[in-house]
Formats: C-alpha cells, sequence, structure tokens
C-alpha cells in the first residue's frame, strides 16, 4: 500500500471546497431530475467529422463562443486582465490570481492572492531525475517530448495515485488529491520548460529560481530574459490557459483522467496533443513559415503581392496556412487581438510583427477565395510567435512548450473539478460505416 501525503490547508482550498459543496446538488439535480433532457442531436457529419459542434462536454472554467471567443469563468480576456490584481509594477495580472480565478470563479483579494503566492513557491520542488530523464533523451528529441517526458516522469510523486491506492479511497474527497497534484504541476511545469530551453539552446548553463518573483516573472528570470518579458509571461500563459473543453490538449487531459489516472499521466498525454502541427505546434509552424518566406523573399520587402502569392502557394501545395482557421470560432481570436495590442503597444515598429499584421490584411480574402475553411480569421498561434521572436526567444520549436505551460493552468482546474464533481469514465459509443450507410438509407437511425 503507498503511503498517503495529508492534502494541506489554504484559503484558496478552503474556498474551492465551499464552492464544491455548493455546486454539487446542482450536478446531482440535473442528472436525476433532467437526465434525459436532449440537448442536441448528432449527425453523420459530425460522428465522421471529429465530433465537431456536438455539445456532450461540460465544464465551467471557461466558454468559447463562435463570435466572442472565449471567457474564462465567464469573463472576456479584456475583463480579465483589467479585474484581476496585478503583478508589482506590470500592467498585468499575475499567474498565480489567475489560478485562483479559474478554481473558483472569484477574482481574489491582494491578501489572497500572497498567500497562492507563498504556496506555489512551496511546490516548485521538481525533483531531480525529471531532469535526467529529459537530459537521457536525444538532444535532438523535439522539447515538446521533453516537456512530456519530464512531466510524466513526475508520477510517482502523485499523491491522487497514492490516495487511490491507500484503501481508503472516497469519491467526495478525492478532488483533493487531484488538486494536490494539479496544483504541484503547475508550480512545477515553468522550471521544467525553462530548463529545457536553456538545456537546449544555453549550453546547458541555468538561472536558479528566484523566490521574491511570481510566477511571471520567475520564468522569465529562468529563461534569462529581461523585462518586459515577465509581462509577455503572464499575458501568454494566461490567454493559452483554457479553450473550453473540447480543444484536443484539454480533451484529452480530461479524457485520461477520467480512467482516474493522475494529473501526471493525463497532462503529459494532454501535451502530446498540443504537439500536433493542427492544434499548439501551429505557433512554430507560423514561425517557420514567415521564415521561409523571407528566405524566398531573398532581402526583397514583403507587400501585399509577394505575400498573397506566398499564401496561394501554400494552398496550391494543398498546405493550410498556419494560424489560420479554427474549428469554432467564426471571427478573429480575441488571443490574437490581445497579443496584437502588445506588439501596438510594445514593438510597433518590429519587423517581424509588420509582417504579421501584412499577413492579416491579406489572408483572410484569399481563404474566403479559396473557399474551404470555415473561419478565414487567425487564431492565437498567428500572433505568439512574433512576440517571442522580438524578445530574443527565437528557436520557434520551442513555442508550444510556452503554450503548455498555459494550458496546465485550464487542464488541472478542469481535472479538479472533475473529480469535485464526480463525472464518470468518459467512453463515447462507435458506430460502424455499415450501420451509418444503413441509416441513411433509411433517413435516419430507427433503433
Ligand atoms: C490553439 C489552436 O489549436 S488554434 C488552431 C491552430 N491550428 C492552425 O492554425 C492550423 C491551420 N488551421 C487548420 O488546419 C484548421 O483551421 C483547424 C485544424 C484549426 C480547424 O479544422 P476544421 O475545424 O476541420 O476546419 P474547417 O472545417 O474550416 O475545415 C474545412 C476545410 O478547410 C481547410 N482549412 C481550414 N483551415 C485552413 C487553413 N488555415 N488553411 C488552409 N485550409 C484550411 C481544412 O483543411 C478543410 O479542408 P478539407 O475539406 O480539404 O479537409
Ligand atoms: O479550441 C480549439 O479547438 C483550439 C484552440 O484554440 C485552443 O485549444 O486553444
Amino acid at each position: 500500500m503507498s503511503t498517503v501525503k495529508e492534502t494541506v490547508t489554504s484559503s484558496l482550498k478552503e474556498t474551492l471546497k465551499q464552492k464544491i459543496e455548493a455546486w454539487r446538488p446542482r450536478t446531482t439535480r440535473l442528472l436525476k431530475e433532467f437526465g434525459k433532457v436532449v440537448i442536441d442531436q448528432v449527425t453523420i457529419e459530425q460522428a465522421i467529422g471529429g465530433a465537431r459542434d456536438v455539445r456532450c462536454l461540460v465544464t465551467d472554467i471557461s466558454y468559447l463562443d463562435p463570435y466572442e471567443g472565449i471567457r474564462f469563468r465567464g469573463k472576456t480576456i479584456p475583463e480579465v486582465f483589467a479585474e484581476l490584481p496585478k503583478a508589482r509594477g506590470s500592467e498585468y495580472p499575475t499567474v498565480e490570481a489567475f489560478w485562483y480565478f479559474l478554481l473558483t470563479g472569484d477574482i481574489p483579494t491582494q491578501a489572497q492572492v500572497e498567500e497562492v503566492m507563498a504556496e506555489w513557491k512551496q511546490r516548485q520542488n521538481v525533483p531531480s531525475y525529471v531532469f535526467d530523464v529529459i537530459r537521457a533523451l536525444p538532444k535532438d528529441s523535439h522539447p515538446m517530448v521533453m516537456l512530456s517526458a519530464g512531466v510524466l516522469s513526475m508520477q510517482r510523486e502523485s499523491k491522487f495515485t497514492a490516495y487511490y491506492h491507500s484503501g481508503r479511497y472516497n469519491k467526495l474527497q478525492a478532488w483533493e488529491y487531484m488538486y494536490e497534484d494539479a496544483f504541484d504541476l503547475v508550480a512545477r511545469i515553468p522550471i521544467i520548460a525553462a530548463f529545457i530551453y536553456r538545456y537546449k539552446y544555453k549550453n546547458d548553463q541555468h538561472i536558479p529560481i528566484d523566490p521574491n518573483l511570481d510566477m511571471g516573472a520567475n520564468f522569465a528570470h529562468m529563461m534569462g530574459i529581461p523585462k518586459p518579458y515577465d509581462d509577455v509571461s503572464r499575458m501568454y500563459f494566461i490567454l493559452h490557459s483554457d479553450h473550453e473543453s473540447g480543444n484536443v490538449s484539454a480533451h484529452t487531459t480530461h479524457l485520461v483522467a477520467s480512467a482516474l489516472s493522475d494529473a501526471y499521466y493525463a497532462y503529459s498525454a494532454g501535451l502530446n496533443g498540443l504537439a500536433g502541427p493542427l492544434h499548439g505546434l501551429a505557433n512554430q509552424e507560423v514561425l517557420s513559415w514567415i521564415m521561409e518566406f523571407q528566405k524566398k523573399l531573398g532581402g526583397a520587402e514583403p507587400n501585399k503581392e509577394n505575400v498573397s502569392k506566398a499564401l496561394w502557394d501554400t494552398l496550391n501545395a494543398g498546405q493550410v496556412i498556419p494560424g489560420y482557421g479554427h474549428a469554432v470560432l467564426r471571427k478573429t481570436d480575441p488571443r490574437y487581438t490581445a497579443q496584437r495590442e502588445f506588439c501596438l503597444k510594445h514593438m510597433p515598429d518590429d519587423p517581424l510583427f509588420k509582417l504579421v499584421s501584412l499577413i492579416y490584411e491579406v489572408a483572410p480574402g484569399i481563404l474566403m477565395e479559396h473557399g474551404k475553411a470555415k473561419n478565414p480569421w487567425p487564431n492565437v498561434d498567428a500572433q505568439s510567435g512574433v512576440i517571442q521572436w522580438h524578445y530574443g526567444v527565437r528557436e520557434w520549436d520551442f513555442y508550444t512548450v510556452l503554450f503548455g505551460v498555459g494550458r496546465a493552468l485550464g487542464t488541472m482546474a478542469n481535472i479538479t473539478w472533475d473529480r469535485a464533481l464526480g463525472y464518470p469514465i468518459e467512453r463515447p459509443k462507435s458506430v460502424t460505416t455499415e450501420m451509418l450507410e444503413q441509416w441513411a438509407a433509411e433517413g435516419g437511425r430507427k433503433s
């Protein structure tokens, strides 16, 4: 039998506990009294087409409206940035304040943020074997492999798994142990990410944590990048945290955790999905597309004509324009807009930003003319790499790791609530092509 580490108490956890206890009757009532109420129907197109738009997942952490974009706990991105307590001397909130907000739905007071910051620091002890695991991989492994392997290697630390095997597992208390793992994971993952960066690209020269700094500032410090990279980090991690629960990384994490796999197993799996070029890896694809384009220009100025030609060349070669399109969004992603506003304020003359803006002027029209993509507008990935590039992170295969640090916040808040509300193992039903053909001939499924 494993040793169970007792969970700690804090005002965040106490608040969360109250919220969970108040929330549970809502879920119970929906299940018991309204369980058979129909909320959607599924077409053949949806069954073959990646369950697009099928309403069959529940999360209260964030909601994505196709035209408005993401709301975290009911608040738009500008509202979140305006209302959460800011980091000292910064116009952006701390990631710690945002973590409190995602978990509880409440805007924390400054005192509550201080408490989360103190607890965050206590949880930052990454076991040394994590670095050994990363070093044991071939050095040219993709940084996402390193991040996923590093996270997975920490599974032996899981308090949830120890609790599960303790012989006193109780469904009502399980969330407390999931919360412990979730909080440990979000506190440790920035350190692993910065380690990967400096191991791979900075001659294995590392910068230790500064215990006086908040998470965003500490990340900038460990990366070795001066201000305003602390604000870039805070903004980036908050923006990338969550996008309701159907996206590949969040859904994978939720699915794996639904088998009562712990946070480390679940998030390592989620990261593997994030590493796909149609999902999180699109941010590195955007930069490599731009670099390839500039190489072809051979020093000539980018303009609407040559950008248009390059976009058409990409489409005619049967490739996607990275950073454009979305499975749910039907307008410019507000995460794109938030980053664009940062660029307009801090780096308006950056040549790469100007090029990204030029692409924004022409790509939607071209995608509309091309006529395939349901959404011709840019997503978050079209604007994130250029900021990293500007502040010196030019190794674009690292960009998805940054996404992975941010996405940990949303996925970890989600799986804590999954256990709190007792969501069961996820297991949708599959059918065969022959069945679809039969139902098609009959004008719908009859039995
Ligand atoms: C953080 C994120 O994950 S945001 C998304 C990041 N990914 C990218 O930016 C990659 C480029 N974009 C895409 O590949 C897609 O728009 C996705 C994967 C994001 C969404 O996919 P879907 O929901 O299937 O998009 P949609 O229904 O509009 O696809 C219809 C067709 O348009 C094509 N299409 C969609 N977006 C693009 C694009 N950016 N460039 C070219 N073609 C596109 C699809 O490939 C598909 O073609 P097909 O019928 O030949 O298979
Ligand atoms: O919502 C999606 O499918 C993809 C996305 O933008 C994200 O996960 O951030």
